[in-house]
């Protein structure tokens, strides 16, 4: 009998297991695409990430191996794309001791939110919070001034009995604008968009922006003193540095003026500086010279990163295993031009596809193009090894993850993103490469749901797309050469292609995929 049981039970899993591969088949490799990037962004989700690093311990709080006593003193600042679900899982743990707080938040989230049921992500009724939502497109406005104002104020009034509790995300820059006077919030916008235009780097717009602001650069925990600060933070810039996550207000940093003159100089914008910029930037004293407090240096502040790129990436990798891929994950930190990082992934999906031994020049350029855009040869060359051994042993089809920011040379005054720009691309790369399911398909995505000023965070492409627009008869060229990604997207096939989760309340970065189908061993 009992052989019996095991033997129906062993044909059940196989018949299962039969048609699990034959669902996973079904599904186009483009919607497991779309599948592995939801499971990033889930990973990264603001509750959990507040959930998996707050513990309560009757009246204290455990954070990071440190203890706070909990006695009516707690207080509650947040600016960023994900602080509104940050905010709401924090005051669900710290219950009645939140006295009050202010967070700063994009345009719309709590309403997207809600229509995408996400209720975890907002503010109970009663929320001793105060939500102000402003920096729409993510760009810095008067809303934004207003509530980085709000937590000015609530951070000045602290004494040393409090504790104040910083909830800081990827986008926060924009949401806490607080210019150092003459500076007025138009020029400064004006100087950070010039050189974000320029192709600047996240580290030289906010090594820039901490110089003009004045709760950058530690400012804000220096308004906080004598108050103990704990700064949770979502990191959205490559390699997690606190000092440059959303311009680091909670990180004391000293600026060096020759430092930011010579960022402004290599895009060729120090000559045409607004004078208030010129005055700020000549002024001697570093800001922390002459102040009295030792904030940051005490231990009166703690920082602590609780969610990453690193994490979604992980969690992806496990979701594309059960959807039948063989996860590698290339790179945490590609960045760069888009140019140059859409011709690597040409390369990858070419070298990754080819049923014999690739030309070496194929692997000599791309170790030629890697160190540029972030992905060091060590890495490539891991990644070379196992597609190689899948090409030698037959192995299933592979996802080829990656995280990072490439920028874009913006020279065009189209709308589009620094993601649909590079699925553009890609998708050019892969021209003439077999299409799907027997050839690659890549996707791009922003992990906040929003790509650049535009309603998607990004696109999916084949080795389809040129011909696909051709006979619709859109101008790829003309798109790409006026920046108008998202315009072409759009336009092509309806607007299939695009990646719209909508606002998703979280920010860990980018992410690449690379779906290259299984190659059929070649019999000799
Ligand atoms: N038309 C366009 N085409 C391509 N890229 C664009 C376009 N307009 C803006 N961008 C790019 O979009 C980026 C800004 O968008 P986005 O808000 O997604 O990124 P961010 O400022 O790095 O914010 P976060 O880190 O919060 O995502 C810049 O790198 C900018 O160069
Ligand atoms: O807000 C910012 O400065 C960017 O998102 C990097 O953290």
């Amino acid at each position: 009998m009992a052989r019996v049981l095991s033997l129906l039970r062993s044909q059940t899993l196989v018949t299962l297991a039969g048609v699990r591969r034959t669902v996973l088949c079904r599904m186009s490799l483009e919607a497991r695409a779309r599948e592995v990037f939801a499971t990033a962004v889930e990973a990264v989700q603001p509750d959990v990430v507040v959930r998996r690093s707050v513990e309560r311990k009757d009246d204290s709080l455990l954070i990071d191996g440190r203890s706070f006593v909990l006695r009516n003193n707690l207080h509650l600042v947040g600016f960023g794309k994900a602080v509104l679900g940050m905010a709401a899982e924090a005051e669900r743990i710290v219950g009645d001791h939140l006295v009050n707080g202010v967070i700063s938040v994009p345009h719309g989230i709590q309403e997207t939110l809600r229509c995408h049921g996400k209720n975890q992500m907002l503010l109970k009724d009663k929320s001793r919070i105060k939500v102000m939502e402003g920096a729409k497109h993510n760009l810095p406005d008067g809303d934004a001034q207003n509530a980085a104002e709000c937590i000015k104020q609530l951070a000045s009034e602290l004494t040393e009995q409090d504790l104040l509790l910083v909830l800081i995300s990827g986008g926060g820059s924009a949401l806490l604008p607080a210019p150092i006077p003459p500076i007025s919030l138009q020029e400064k916008h004006d100087v950070t968009r010039r050189l974000a235009g320029s192709g600047a780097t996240i580290q030289e717009l906010n090594t820039v922006r901490r110089a003009l602001s004045l709760l950058k650069g530690g400012g804000l925990a220096r308004v906080a003193h004598p108050a103990q600060v704990v700064a949770l933070i979502l990191s959205d810039v490559i390699g997690d540095p606190l000092d440059l996550i959303a311009s680091g207000p909670t990180v004391r940093t000293d600026v060096c003026s020759e430092e930011v003159i010579s960022i402004l100089q290599s895009y060729n914008l120090s000559d045409s500086l607004p004078a208030s910029v010129n005055e700020v930037l000549g002024r001697v004293s570093p800001r922390w010279e002459n102040s009295k407090d030792d904030s940051g240096r005490t231990g009166h502040v703690l920082n602590t990163v609780i969610g990453s790129n690193g994490i979604a990436l992980k969690c992806a990798g496990r979701r594309a295993r059960e959807l039948g891929f063989r996860p590698v994950v290339l790179s945490l930190g590609v960045c760069g031009n888009v140019k140059l990082v859409s011709r690597l992934y040409g390369l990858l999906a070419r070298f990754a596809s080819s049923r014999d031994e690739p030309p070496p020049e194929l692997a000599a350029e791309m170790l030629r193009l890697g160190p540029e855009v972030g992905v060091a040869s060590w890495d490539l060359y891991r990644t070379m090894q196992v597609l190689d051994e899948g090409r030698k042993e037959g192995w299933g089809a592979t996802c080829l993850l990656a995280g990072g920011e490439p920028t874009v040379e913006l020279t065009g005054k189209g709308r589009g993103g620094r993601n649909q720009e590079l699925a553009l691309r890609v998708g050019l790369e892969l021209r003439g490469m077999e299409l799907p399911p027997r050839g690659p398909v890549f996707l791009s995505g922003g992990t906040d749901g929003q790509d650049g000023p535009t309603e998607a965070a990004g696109a999916v492409t084949d080795g389809g797309l040129w011909e696909e627009a051709r006979a619709q008869g859109l101008d790829i060229d003309g798109h790409l050469n006026d920046n108008d990604s998202f315009t072409f997207f759009s336009n092509v096939s309806g607007g299939q292609r695009l990646l719209s989760p909508g606002l998703t309340g979280t920010n860990v970065m980018d992410v690449h995929m690379l779906l290259i189908p299984s190659i059929p061993i070649r019999i000799h």
